[in-house]
Parts: C-alpha cells; sequence; structure tokens
C-alpha cells in the first residue's frame, strides 16, 4: 500500500479510470513529484488513450479498465459520476484484497451508493473530491499545479481502513492540497450551495439570454460586461459531467435552489416597490464574503481567476 521510509514513491501503480482535466493533472502531478512508479489509463475512446501515451501520462493505456487495474495497488475513479455504477461492477471483480479505491466525484453519497457495493472484502474505499478545477475538460486541459493549495475532501464510510484514509490523504498533501475528512452527506449540502447551485445558476442565466429575440442577443454577446462573461466561463464546462452531477446530488440541490428561489423573491420585491436598504444591506453583506473568500484563496495558492485581495 504505502511506500516504505526508503522508497521515494508512495504507490508502485496507479490506475485512473478516465483522463481528462482531473485524471491527466494527476497524472502530471505523479509524474513531476514522482508520488507514483507508474500509471496505466483507461478511457473510452482511442483518440484519448493515443493522446494520453502521445503527452507521456501514462506508461499504458486501455480501453478496457480491467487491463488497466491490473496490478494497480491504487484505483482511482476520475470519469463522470454517471459512470461509476458501470465501472465499478466491471472492475470490482478484478480487484485483489489490500488495493484502494478512490474516486474524485463531485458528490459522494451517491458515488458510494454505486461503488461500495462492488468492492470485494479487503479492497478500501476512501472516496474523494478535489475542490480544484476549471471549466475545460480533456486530457490536454490538465495541468500538475492544478491542486496546488486547494482543499480535497474526504469522506471515507464508517469504519473505513484508516491506513488507507492517511495513504489518500498523503497522496493529496503530495499533489499540493489540504486535506479534510467530512461525512458524505455534509459533503453533498455544502458542495450544492458553493458549487453545485452556482453553476446551474450560470447555465441558466446564459440559456436565459440565449432565448432572447435575435436582435437582443447579438447585443447580449456584444457587450457582454464582467458579470455576463463570469456567467459564461462557468456555463461553458462539461455538459455530461455536470448532467450527471445534478442528476446524483438531487435532494440537497432542490433544497439549496428552494431557498435561492425564497431569497430571488425577497429581492424582486424590494426592486419593484423601491426598497432600496434590503438591496444595499444585502450587498454590503455579500462584499464582506467576497473580501473573505479572496483572502481565503490568497493565503493558499495562486489562482489566475482571482484578482488580488486589494482589487
Ligand atoms: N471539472 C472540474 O473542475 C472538476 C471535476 N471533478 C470530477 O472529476 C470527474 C472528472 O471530471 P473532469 O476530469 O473534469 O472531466 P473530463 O470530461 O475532462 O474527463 C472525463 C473523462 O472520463 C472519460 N470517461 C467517460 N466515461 C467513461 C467510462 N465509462 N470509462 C472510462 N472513462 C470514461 C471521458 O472520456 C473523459 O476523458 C467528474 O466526476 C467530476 O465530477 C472534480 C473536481 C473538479
Ligand atoms: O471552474 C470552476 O470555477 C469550478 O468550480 C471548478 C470545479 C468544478 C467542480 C468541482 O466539483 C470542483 C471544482
Amino acid at each position: 500500500m504505502v511506500a516504505q521510509a526508503d522508497s521515494e514513491f508512495l504507490f508502485e501503480k496507479v490506475a485512473l479510470i478516465g483522463v481528462g482535466l482531473i485524471g491527466s493533472s494527476l497524472a502530471r502531478a505523479f509524474r513531476s513529484r514522482r508520488i507514483v512508479r507508474q500509471i496505466s489509463v483507461s478511457a473510452r475512446s482511442q483518440a484519448t488513450l493515443d493522446r494520453v501515451l502521445e503527452l507521456g501520462l501514462a506508461e499504458s493505456a486501455h480501453s478496457d479498465p480491467v487491463k488497466a487495474v491490473e496490478g494497480a495497488d491504487l484505483v482511482i475513479l476520475c470519469a463522470p459520476v454517471g459512470t461509476y455504477d458501470s465501472i465499478a461492477s466491471v472492475i470490482g471483480p478484478h480487484l485483489k484484497p489490500g488495493v484502494i479505491v478512490t474516486d474524485v466525484g463531485s458528490v459522494k453519497q451517491a458515488v458510494i451508493r454505486d461503488v461500495d457495493q462492488y468492492l470485494p472484502d479487503g479492497v478500501h474505499f476512501v472516496p474523494g473530491h478535489p475542490i480544484a478545477g476549471t471549466e475545460k475538460s480533456g486530457p490536454d486541459a490538465g495541468f500538475a499545479e492544478l491542486f496546488d493549495g486547494r482543499w480535497c475532501i474526504l469522506t471515507p464510510p464508517p469504519g473505513a481502513d484508516h491506513r488507507a484514509v492517511e495513504a489518500v490523504t498523503e497522496l493529496w498533501r503530495r499533489c499540493g492540497s489540504m486535506v479534510e475528512i467530512m461525512e458524505a452527506g455534509h459533503h453533498d449540502k455544502v458542495l450544492a450551495i458553493t458549487s453545485h447551485l452556482p453553476h446551474l445558476i450560470a447555465y441558466t442565466i446564459v440559456g436565459t439570454a440565449t432565448d432572447l429575440e435575435e436582435s437582443e442577443r447579438a447585443e447580449v454577446v456584444k457587450f457582454s460586461a464582467g458579470g455576463f462573461r463570469d456567467f459564461t466561463r462557468i456555463a461553458g464546462s462539461d455538459p455530461v459531467m455536470w448532467r450527471d452531477v445534478f442528476l446524483n446530488n438531487r435532494e440537497a440541490v432542490l433544497e439549496m435552489l428552494q431557498r435561492f428561489s425564497e431569497d430571488i423573491t425577497v429581492l424582486q420585491r424590494a426592486i419593484r416597490w423601491g426598497e432600496g436598504d434590503t438591496l444595499e444591506n444585502l450587498f454590503f453583506r455579500t462584499r464582506e464574503i467576497r473580501q473573505g473568500v479572496v483572502e481565503a484563496h490568497q493565503a493558499g495558492s495562486f489562482d489566475p481567476r482571482e484578482p488580488k485581495a486589494d482589487q
């Protein structure tokens, strides 16, 4: 499992199932920081497999995930969460006792439900979620520094093997991340408001703008001010990945959406009745939140999407 003190590698062979933005960023970090000795990957398309080898991201690339996990002491699921059930059902019978299985999925309760059922006794499942990403996808989009100074949340089920949890924690630390352990249901609620709902709002507002009459739509693109541009970045995120996030964190997202609808109705009324204080009070509060977010990120690492704290 974990390498001996005299070996520099944490794992001997890691299998990445799915090698897009996150999988390829992990492969790059593993290589440049000498975290694992050997990487095998599995992807569905031949084009991705060829590209991964061309980029030098793995020693071997297979369309069959069973081949990729052969001899691996760590398996990381890096595909959209809707695929985890079928991937786990295929690789499950081929995993040897002692192997650690982890993942990077943006939701955690559904992942545990879908994966755990196929893992044989003695295989250790340590679900994970790096809170780091971009709107881009595919193996060319990844970079080794993606996880630097970012949180990675682990949601080990009760009774999880503590040495496996430690090994996955160490893996993320070596990738540059700070690690927090959290209960899966709590993770899904927190991420529903901090990540999933913001993406839903971005998809909605860009969709609404797209549905405007032809003349107005042209102006939207031409005069895109900061606000709309920022939304289009988020709304450019991978459609399949995000479809799977919403379908697999249904309850928490619907609950946050309900709260959001109530709050936006309050603002709607304030605008209608000219209640400037209501608007101003909220905007002052949110500006403080923004300042805190920028400072927290700057304490971690440089993020090209974030301006300097005093901007
Ligand atoms: N994009 C982001 O910013 C973040 C994504 N995540 C999570 O990471 C996972 C991967 O996301 P990305 O790397 O962004 O997506 P991506 O779209 O860049 O890569 C996903 C890869 O999985 C492959 N794939 C799809 N179905 C597969 C299957 N059945 N078997 C093997 N490979 C398959 C795709 O061909 C693609 O290469 C998702 O579960 C997502 O929720 C987590 C944190 C951030
Ligand atoms: O690009 C952005 O702004 C993101 O929010 C990236 C991201 C997407 C999904 C996650 O589960 C975590 C991070």
